[in-house]
Order: structure tokens, then C-alpha cells, then sequence
């Protein structure tokens, strides 16, 4: 097995462009107040068609508004919904890897509300009875003073299977897109349906947090699960992978003994869409309760919504004034059945709703292989646990690095989070690799690669053959020395210029002029140059002793910049130094 060695430096740099300002993140611990805070997530099914039409469910950004729209998800009257298989698989295979109890039978009902990004007046969700519950997920927590890594687990309550909303669009938004110049009344409300009657699974989880960075470091590891696990591609930015938090601020009560926790009040913060925004809007609300409560004032049952300009949590609605939801059973759709090919249902892992053992009868189950007639509501559990095992969860990706490379968990973390576990195995694939060769090229997908994700995001679109050639090109020359080390992230990031998309590490250093000057004589004429221009500080060199270093710097950086940061840094050194010398003796 191979280990891996780091210096602090680049470990540390790594960390902190994956998890920034997270220092301001933790929460300083108040022992009278206890916080809880429970997550409801809305992760969108990646399905090529709708939940209950055949639309299509494209890329929303780059679909024009209005046309991804099936009849039933305009709710034409008369239109019928069908079940798409593909939301019960992905609504499966996500309670696996969240470790729920799959219920054999669920329904779907009618949730009303009436709004204009609702056309029927009503979601179709399965708030009572859902696909899936029981469940627990483990996810790593970094310290972020002491960058160890631990595990914390946190209780599902369920997973439903839902389908979207509308979008309402921002007036301005859609002039930029139609390149409209008239004006449109003022309080205009403009409705996209192509969200509409999209797939979503919502996963509900018990309020076991304490803090914003545990929200923040659980939404990070879920969003990665599904991703993995393909049922959400967790597309923050198009409103994929939304999440409410709801947030209560509990006093403790000292003077009995032992102490208790006084109930506190549920405020629900909804729609967050970045995991910056569950960072900060939780933080920010858990600020505020704490401020109320020191002040002895109420606060009240309300949703709210995070402004992440101002950093402050708005209200929207109180609690108290919320609808009715009516919920009624959803009459065009039989009760979804998950069956097992081997009759016999793992009790462990197949629960029927509320455990009624009706339904884990065996002629339960032999009567469903006459009810086939009606393929959508029946669903073969064992053909989805096998799609399952196939699957690489991020913690199995973790272990591999750790196992493999022997990279210590805090990097594996890193590396997985940023998939740079796939372009690592991809780039040493074939190659007889030694440890110091690891040790590059984990230097340059932690530095370089990760400095240009974060830079700009849409490098990761570039497709992934091309981005591993470019990289390894890149290595084979720092590998050779043929750039300089001063030039290694400036390179890279021309590297993955747009306008060099095409290009490998060599052709662009030979098209810009990029290979490191190894010229003695030039590099000599160089500093003959540098010389002659700053007597001034030839002279300081052989008077002062105690400014020499400054000097020495002074004068290989003023080379270095002649020689447009190419030249090589060693040599560079070796040369001033001795030319400084001269000087002196
Ligand atoms: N005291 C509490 N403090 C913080 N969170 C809580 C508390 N009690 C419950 N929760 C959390 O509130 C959420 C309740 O979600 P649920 O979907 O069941 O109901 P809802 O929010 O009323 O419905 P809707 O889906 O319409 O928003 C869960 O995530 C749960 O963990
Ligand atoms: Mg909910
Ligand atoms: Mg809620």
C-alpha cells in the first residue's frame, strides 16, 4: 500500500476552497439554550419524463419557458396521471441508501392550496402514507479548527414521492430571456410550467441537529448520495435539491433536576438553494431566536424565507394563518405496491404501513403477480436492491481512497466531495505509479484543479475524457520540469481557458511561450540587466549586512519578472546569489 504525505500548506489551502468561511460557522455553545432543527428536502427525480406525464424533464436553464408541458401537468380537464416507473425506482433506491423501511403498500392524495403556480389547485404527494420511513443516514462532520473528520447520524422520518410546482419568474428574468422591451403591468405574475408535475422525492428527517454546519454538512453528503446513487443530480442552482429547515431554540430549565428543555417554538425557514444559504440563513436564525428569547419576547409559529443579500430571515406567513390542505385520497391512482420476486419480504427491511401484517401475507404477495395488468403500481424490489448494489455510496468511494493510496480520511473527504476520486483512478489507470508520483498528482487536483473549480464552475461541464488528458499532460510536463513552479496555477488556469479547450499541456506551452528558461547565459544577462538598474540596492548588499535576504528576494523576483516567471527558480537563486557574492569579495 501506498501513503500518502502532505504538507500543511496544501492541505490546509484544499480545505478552506472547499469549505469556506466556515470558521465564522461555528456557533458558540450556550448551555441555558438547547437548539433543535429537523430538514425537509426536495430532491428532483433525474427522469427523462415527468412524474405523472410524458413531458420531458430537461435542463430548465437552457429550455425555453412553456414548453416542456404535458396536458396533465397544465391540468387540461379530462387529463388522467400516469405513473412513471422510473420516480418509484429512484424513490427506492434512495430509501436503501437512506436505510428507511420500505412500505409495502402507499398511496398518493391530493394536498390543496391554490396558487398560480399550481394549476389544479392541488399537489399530488403522499404525506400520510409514503414509499418509504424509519431511516437513519451517517454523514462526516470536518471540524473546522481542527480539520479532524467525524460521523454524526441523523433520523429519516420518511420519503414521499411528490410532484413540483410551477416557477414564478422574475419580470426581468424573462425580458433578458424573450429580448422583450415592452412593459408589463406592475405586480405582473409570470408562471413557467416546465417545472411543473416534475418528479420529487421529499425526504423528511427527524429534528436531530444542533447546528447550521451539522444542516450544512448533511445536506453536502445527501446531495452527493443521490447524486451517486443517480436518482438527483442535486442542480442547487435550477432549484433541483431545495431545502426547508425548521428551527426551534429551546430554554433549559436548571433549577429542576436532572434540568429540562422547555418547548420551544418551530420556526420554518423555507426554500433554502445553496448550501451557503443553509449555512447562513440557519445561522442567522438561530442568532435571532436566541436574541428573542434573551429578550423575553415570543416567537411565533412562522415560515420564513433567507435573504441571502442582506443575510437576514424575512416572514412570510404565520403558522397559524396556513391553509387547510384538505388532503383527500388521489382517486386516478391505485395504491403503489413493492413487491419481492421471492415472495418471502425481508421483515427487516419491508415494512408494510403501520406493520400490519395484512400485507406481508404470502397470498398478499401471490396475489400481486395477478394484479400485473397494471405494471406502474407494482414495482419488483429486488431488481431495484440490485441496481443498488451496484451503486458506489461516497462513503465506499471514501474507504477505497484510504485503502488504496492510503490517503487519510480528511483528504479522501475532500477528494470525494469533489469527484476528484474518478479523475485520480482515471489518470493512474495503467500506470505503474510511485509514491512520489501519487504525491503530485494528489498535490495538483487539490491546488491547481480545485483552485479552477472554484474559480469557475463550469470547468466541471468539460467533458471528463478531455479534462483527465489536459491534466495529465499537465503533470507529465511539472513532472519534467518543463514549467516553472511559479507558473503552474497560471498555467493550468490557461489551460482550462475556454479559448484553449482543445489544447494539451505541451501545445499550449509551446504556442504561448511557456517552456521554463534553463539558459544560464540569459538568465546571467538577466540579472547583468537587474543590476544595472538598481544600484541602489547593489550597494545596500555590500554595506548591510542585515538587509542581504531582503535584497537577495528583491533582485530574484525582479529577474523572475523580466524573464516573465519562467525562468527556473533554482537556477535563478543559484545565480543571484553567487552574482551577490561577486559583490562582496
Ligand atoms: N421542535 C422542532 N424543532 C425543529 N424542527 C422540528 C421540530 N419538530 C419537528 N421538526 C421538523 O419539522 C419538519 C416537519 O416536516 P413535515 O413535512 O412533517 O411537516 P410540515 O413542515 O408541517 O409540512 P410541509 O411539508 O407542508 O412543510 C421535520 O423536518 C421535523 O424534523
Ligand atoms: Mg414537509
Ligand atoms: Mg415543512
Amino acid at each position: 500500500m501506498l501513503s500518502l504525505f502532505h504538507t500543511k500548506k496544501s492541505f490546509t489551502r484544499a480545505f478552506f476552497s472547499q469549505i469556506r468561511s466556515i470558521s465564522e460557522a461555528i456557533e458558540f455553545n450556550d448551555p441555558e439554550l438547547k437548539v433543535k432543527i429537523g430538514l425537509e428536502i426536495h430532491a428532483r427525480i433525474l427522469s427523462k419524463t415527468k412524474l405523472f406525464s410524458d413531458a420531458d424533464c430537461f435542463d430548465l436553464t437552457n429550455t425555453p419557458v412553456n414548453k416542456n408541458v404535458g396536458f396533465f401537468d397544465a391540468a387540461f380537464p379530462g387529463t388522467m396521471p400516469a405513473l412513471n416507473r422510473r420516480g418509484i425506482e429512484a424513490g427506492l433506491l434512495t430509501a436503501l441508501a437512506l436505510n428507511c423501511d420500505i412500505n409495502v403498500m402507499s398511496y398518493f392524495e391530493r394536498k390543496h392550496y391554490f396558487y398560480a403556480d399550481l394549476p389544479a389547485g392541488y399537489q399530488i404527494t403522499q404525506q400520510r402514507n409514503p414509499i418509504a420511513q424509519n431511516g437513519y443516514f451517517k454523514y462526516p462532520v470536518v471540524n473546522p479548527k481542527t480539520h479532524k473528520l467525524s460521523y454524526n447520524n441523523c433520523k429519516i422520518k420518511r420519503i414521499q414521492l411528490e410532484h413540483d410546482s410551477a416557477r414564478s419568474l422574475q419580470i426581468d428574468d424573462v425580458f433578458l430571456k424573450l429580448n422583450k422591451k415592452q412593459k408589463l403591468p406592475e405586480n405582473t405574475l409570470l408562471i413557467d410550467l416546465n417545472r411543473a408535475g416534475m418528479g420529487l422525492m421529499e425526504i423528511v428527517t427527524d429534528p436531530d441537529f444542533e447546528s447550521a454546519f451539522e444542516c450544512y454538512s448533511f445536506a453536502r453528503e445527501l446531495a452527493l448520495t443521490l447524486k451517486s446513487i443517480g436518482t438527483c443530480d442535486a442542480q442547487m442552482g435550477e432549484g433541483g435539491f431545495r431545502v426547508d429547515v425548521n428551527v426551534s431554540v429551546h430554554e433549559i430549565d436548571k433549577s429542576s433536576d436532572p434540568p429540562i428543555v422547555l418547548p420551544g417554538t418551530r420556526v420554518e425557514l423555507k426554500n433554502l438553494s445553496s448550501f451557503n444559504a443553509i449555512l447562513k440563513g440557519t445561522e442567522y436564525e438561530i442568532k435571532r431566536q436566541r436574541e428573542m428569547i434573551r429578550k423575553k419576547q415570543p416567537i411565533l409559529l412562522e415560515t420564513r424565507t433567507y435573504d441571502s443579500i442582506k443575510g437576514i430571515t424575512i416572514s412570510l406567513r404565520s403558522k397559524e394563518n396556513q391553509y387547510d390542505y384538505r388532503f383527500m385520497p388521489e382517486p386516478n391512482l391505485l395504491p403503489l405496491i413493492v413487491y419481492s420476486t421471492h415472495l418471502k419480504p425481508n421483515l427487516d427491511t419491508l415494512k408494510c404501513d403501520n406493520n400490519k401484517q395484512l400485507c406481508l401475507s404470502h397470498e398478499f404477495f401471490e396475489k400481486l403477480h395477478s394484479f400485473k395488468n397494471q405494471p406502474e403500481f407494482y414495482c419488483d424490489f429486488d431488481k431495484v436492491k440490485d441496481q443498488f448494489e451496484h451503486k458506489d455510496l461516497p462513503d465506499k468511494r471514501r474507504m477505497f481512497l484510504v485503502n488504496k493510496y492510503g490517503m487519510t480520511h480528511e483528504i479522501a473527504f475532500i477528494f470525494v466531495a469533489n469527484n476528484l476520486d474518478y479523475i485520480i483512478k482515471k489518470l493512474i489507470s495503467h500506470r505503474n505509479i510511485t509514491k512520489e508520483d501519487l504525491k503530485l498528482y494528489t498535490r495538483v487536483l487539490l491546488t491547481e484543479y480545485l483552485n479552477q473549480v472554484n474559480e469557475n464552475p463550469d470547468l466541471e461541464k468539460i467533458d471528463f475524457e478531455l479534462q483527465c488528458a489536459k491534466i495529465q499532460s499537465f503533470i507529465v510536463l511539472i513532472k519534467n520540469k518543463k514549467i516553472s513552479r511559479r507558473i503552474w496555477l497560471s498555467f493550468f488556469k490557461k489551460l482550462f481557458d475556454f479559448k484553449n479547450l482543445n489544447k494539451l499541456a505541451h501545445e499550449l506551452a509551446k504556442d504561448e511561450d511557456l517552456y521554463v528558461i534553463t539558459d544560464g547565459q540569459l538568465i546571467q544577462s538577466t540579472i547583468n540587466k537587474v543590476f544595472e538598474q538598481n544600484p541602489k540596492a547593489t550597494n545596500e548588499y555590500k554595506m548591510k549586512d542585515k538587509k542581504r535576504k531582503k535584497i537577495f528576494d528583491f533582485f530574484v523576483g525582479q529577474v523572475h519578472k523580466e524573464l516573465r516567471n519562467i525562468a527556473e527558480p533554482e537556477l535563478v537563486e543559484e545565480l543571484v546569489l553567487k552574482n551577490l557574492k561577486n559583490l562582496i569579495y
